[in-house]
């Protein structure tokens, strides 16, 4: 029988054993351009290491997911951090695992306002990209090199989102 997750609100605390939130944290900022910006300062770190590594810039164009979804798999990248933040200003998912043993525990799903962005550190296991309710985009930060960056977990039982 296919379990089903609970949705939790995006907080820093909650976040922390898979990454950074990327929004604007008032501790982070500073005013720059003669008071004309905030910066919200070294929100987080970027992680590519291996051969021939850099970090990229990407967008993701993500199409809705339709709910109830399946989460049947999972994906880590081993050389690499991966961020998304969103453009559109839509609220998304995310979903995280910890890892037991080479291979995903039980899912956690946080709800992602339309200005959160996270940051997986390199190796947390997440499920791809879920964008809700409409066509939305994310400026991505990852690595590209060589190896292989990717490496993927399939569930034998599927876990439901019932409803974003
Ligand atoms: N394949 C790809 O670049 N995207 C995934 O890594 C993802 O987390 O969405
Ligand atoms: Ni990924």
């Amino acid at each position: 029988m296919a379990e089903i997750l609970k949705i939790q609100p995006l907080t820093q605390d909650a976040f922390a054993p898979f990454g950074k939130v990327i929004e604007a944290d008032p501790a982070s900022m500073r005013y720059i351009n003669g008071g004309t910006t905030e910066r919200y300062h070294a929100l987080t770190e970027v992680e590519a290491v291996g051969e021939d590594a850099k970090v990229i810039i990407n967008l993701f164009r993500g199409s809705p997911r339709a709910f109830p979804y399946a989460v049947g798999m999972m994906e880590r990248h081993p050389f690499g951090s991966q961020s998304f933040s969103p453009i559109d200003d839509r609220p998304w998912l995310v979903v995280v695992a910890e890892d037991e043993g080479g291979k995903p525990g039980r899912p956690q799903v946080f709800r992602a306002g339309g200005r959160q962005g996270v940051n997986y550190r390199r190796n947390v296991w997440h499920h791809p990209l879920i964008a809700v309710g409409a066509v939305s985009d994310f400026l991505v930060v990852d690595r590209l090199g060589g190896g292989v960056n990717l490496e993927e977990s399939f569930f034998d039982t599927p876990f439901i989102i019932e409803q974003p």
